[in-house]
């Protein structure tokens, strides 16, 4: 496996980075895209894994799609592909394999959908055979995966009669279904969401010109390398809109309190180092689940002790993300704990560590792209399986080395 040696630049050069397009936003907008029969490409579309699935699979003439690693290709592609008459399979990788799917099969099929399971219960990969849907009410967990919401929302309007959707329960990842519902309505698609009950009338969609936005949850690792940076040089991220509709856009604001102050010229967001971190870290992360490992790895190479919560999701993502962060976190010398069911915790607690660690990344880019920057505060790190990066964020090495790292491939 290849692996690579990240060292710490003396200084972070005042640096200006371009910022790969939101995965989330470009695999929306290519079924909308698809949905709308629009004749206008996604502007600034995602090159990331996950969006290339998406757009391989809906540019094929293939039967049998496979989605690798990426959640909302995999989610959004099974709603889209129900409702197209043929016989479909979607499968991934051997993770996308372990990662559930039942609460939107459930619901499809109330709706008329005829899906397969092929291997194990519950899980990809899936077999469908396309028809016509009639919509009706729905109720389903809004505390699993937003991506279920998204991909039904998404084909709402073409469903027969249209769909309600009436979440029980708490809501993670609520930005999420926000983004999905605002992206429709620039498609002119109406809809109403009062308390727990989303409706989505049967409509047409219009044809419009779109563009996807920067990505705010790669810009975090940004603000982590400002926070760990030790010197007060500029690093400007270009690409990114200020009135985001991404959740993890609160990333900048969440980042003051760990030293990095924010402010957008013409130029990009402009992050300078200021001031000192606070003294105890406490965020419930219902809303950005994926901001999550920047801020553990970041708050303990500030020696910040922290309490992240509302990470009940992080267990079903591209790998069990506490579990990765308390096993490599301990390479490090940090000993997080957890409540085994959302939370994780560091109370300062340290053990003396040897020599470089060499993070495993499970598959998972943001493992990589979190611990990277912890080479500021221990001189060098080794990462296992850089090429993950290429999910989300596909020039992050290369835009490390802009910043003056010294990024070598070993073996
Ligand atoms: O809809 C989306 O684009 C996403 C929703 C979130 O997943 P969950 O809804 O499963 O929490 C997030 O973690 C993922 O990276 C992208
Ligand atoms: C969880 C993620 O992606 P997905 O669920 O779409 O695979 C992510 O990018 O952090």
């Amino acid at each position: 496996m290849a692996k690579l040696k990240v060292t710490a630049p003396k200084e972070i050069k005042n640096t200006e980075i371009n910022l790969p397009s939101s995965k989330s936003i470009s695999n929306r907008l290519l079924i909308l895209n698809a949905l709308s029969y629009n004749p206008f490409p996604v502007k600034n579309l995602s090159d990331s894994d996950d969006t290339k699935a998406l757009a391989t699979a809906l540019t094929s003439n293939a039967s049998l799609f496979n989605v690798g690693a990426a959640g909302t290709t995999m989610r959004f592609l099974t709603a889209f592909l129900s409702r197209i008459v043929g016989e479909w399979i979607i499968t991934g990788s051997a993770r996308m394999k372990e990662r559930p799917i039942s609460v939107l099969v459930d619901a499809l099929q109330e709706i008329g959908a005829k899906i397969e399971y092929t291997e194990k219960e519950g899980y990809p990969p899936l077999k469908i055979f396309g028809s016509s849907l009639q919509g009706k009410t729905l109720e389903l967990p809004g505390n699993i995966s937003s991506q279920y919401i998204s991909a039904l929302l998404m084909i709402a309007p073409t469903v027969t009669d249209g769909l309600t959707l009436k979440l029980i329960g708490d809501i993670t990842s609520r930005p999420y279904i926000n983004l999905t519902l605002k992206l429709m309505e620039q498609f002119g698609i109406q809809y109403t969401w009062t308390n727990n009950t989303i409706v989505v009338p049967e409509q047409q969609f219009k044809a419009v010109e779109t563009k996807a936005e920067g990505d705010w949850s790669a810009a975090s690792y940004w603000l982590q390398i400002v926070a760990l940076s030790k010197n007060n040089n500029t690093v400007t991220l270009g690409g990114l809109d200020r009135y985001s509709l991404q959740g993890d856009a609160e990333v900048a604001n969440l980042f003051d309190q760990l030293g990095v102050k924010h402010k957008f010229s013409q130029k990009g967001l402009q992050l300078t180092k200021s001031g000192t971190p606070t003294r105890h870290f406490s965020y419930d992360f219902t809303d950005q689940p994926d901001l999550a490992q920047t801020f553990a790895v970041t708050c303990a190479c500030l020696n910040v002790p922290f309490h992240l919560k509302g990470l009940h999701t992080l267990k079903i993502k591209e790998t069990d993300r506490i579990n990765a962060l308390i096993n490599e976190a301990r390479k490090l010398g940090f000993i997080f704990t957890t409540n085994d069911v959302d939370d994780l915790k560091w109370e300062g607690q340290r053990e003396e560590v040897s020599g470089p660690a060499t993070i495993s990344t499970y598959h998972d880019h943001r493992m990589a792209m979190a611990f990277a920057p912890a080479a500021l505060t221990n001189d060098q790190i080794f990462i296992e399986d850089p090429e993950v990066v290429t999910k989300s964020y596909p020039d992050y090495w290369d835009d490390l080395v802009k910043a003056g790292f010294g990024v070598e491939i070993i073996e």
